[in-house]
């Protein structure tokens, strides 16, 4: 796809870049302002806007389309609304212009991880709607802040609220990650994260020792620790900066209906998958753990992976075809017959 001049920029690129030009970079994201695009958004859309302020100043907010069935669970489209900082003098092009080049890729912190989904749905949201769709399930967004330093003041607070419960969501997507190759990659579960942080009061120096990333997945792994740090003497503790006991799989097989339709979509568009279990861990998680079967699905094909890289970019033909992507999958995922524990 040849570049074109702004004055033919697809809006839905133009949105794109709108967005990444906010501000909302770690350790001190600009929430407000994100807040105030989403609301002017679902104002746009037509949708309601729901803002959900999990902790001082962490706002969740929501924006629904209802479906025509409210018996029936609801599909929630779920993205992080922060992102990672950026060492500048790396970067071709300012993280936070969003600039264009002339063969369509724009480069921006976010592009990737994970601006580029927010608008996707929101973009496929507005296509459905205008062609005037509308389906038996209930479609949420959820726009969710502090995602890229645990989501403990974002998703892991919302999914014990009652305004989570309420939205009775049956099935979530959320960030996977982009494929070099011509395959999309789609993650059904996760690596689960044990920080350690260890703590030595004896001689000054470089007491440490880095721990083969495998070594967690032991269940022993703890009493290990624990017996290392008694035999280093006294005055050595160690203690978890996350411990995430709860990994949850989202079967990835005909019997689970929101994996048949999914997949059945992605076969329609002749996409192939490539499951696989998330090397890193996302607010899938939570979601897994309340019992909300989830799909980690960032549609990046022929992309390489620039997650938290410099010059983090995404080609604007590439972004929209997942706009494409997700308009298939919307009303296949919401028209999903009731399942046996909803009729
Ligand atoms: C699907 S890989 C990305 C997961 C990651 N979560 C935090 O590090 C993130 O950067 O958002
Ligand atoms: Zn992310
Ligand atoms: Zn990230």
């Amino acid at each position: 796809m040849t570049s074109k001049g702004p004055e033919e920029e697809h809006p839905s690129v133009t949105l794109f870049r709108q967005y990444l030009r906010i501000r909302t970079v770690q350790p001190k994201p600009d929430y407000g302002a994100a807040v105030a695009f989403l609301e002017e958004r679902a104002r746009q859309l037509g949708l309601s806007c729901q803002k959900v302020e999990v902790a001082p100043g962490y706002v969740v907010t929501v924006l629904t389309w209802p479906g025509t069935n409210p018996t029936l669970s609801s599909i929630l489209l779920n993205s992080h609304t922060d992102v990672v900082p950026v060492f500048k003098e790396y970067w071709s092009h300012d993280p936070f212009e969003a600039f264009k080049d002339s063969e369509g890729y724009i480069y921006a912190r976010g592009a990737q991880d994970m601006k580029c989904i927010s608008i996707q749905y929101l973009e496929a949201v507005r296509r459905l709607k205008v062609e005037g769709h509308q389906f038996p399930r209930t479609i949420h967004m959820t726009f969710v802040p502090d995602e890229e330093v645990g989501g403990h003041q974002g998703m892991e607070l919302f999914v014990q609220r009652p305004e989570f419960q309420v939205l009775r969501a049956g099935f979530a997507l959320d960030e996977g990650l982009a494929n070099p190759t011509d395959a999309f990659t789609v993650f059904y579960s996760e690596r689960s994260p044990w920080w350690v942080r260890i703590t030595s009061t004896g001689r000054p120096g470089h007491g440490s020792r880095f721990i083969e990333d495998t070594a967690a997945e032991k269940l022993a792994f703890e009493e290990q620790l624990q017996s290392w740090c008694q035999a280093a003497g006294e005055g050595v503790t160690f203690e978890f900066g996350q411990k995430w006991t709860q990994p949850q799989v989202t079967p990835t097989d005909d019997s689970n209906p929101w994996w048949a339709a999914f997949s059945g979509v992605c076969k329609d568009l002749n996409l192939t998958l490539e499951p696989e279990i998330c090397p890193a861990a996302t607010d899938s998680r939570y979601l897994r753990a309340v019992g909300v079967p989830a799909l980690g699905f960032s549609p990046m094909n022929r992309t390489p992976v620039l997650l938290h890289d410099h010059d983090e970019r995404l080609h604007e033909a590439v972004f929209l075809r997942g706009v494409d992507i997700y308009t298939h999958l919307l009303p296949a995922l919401a028209s999903v017959p009731a399942l046996p524990s909803e009729s």
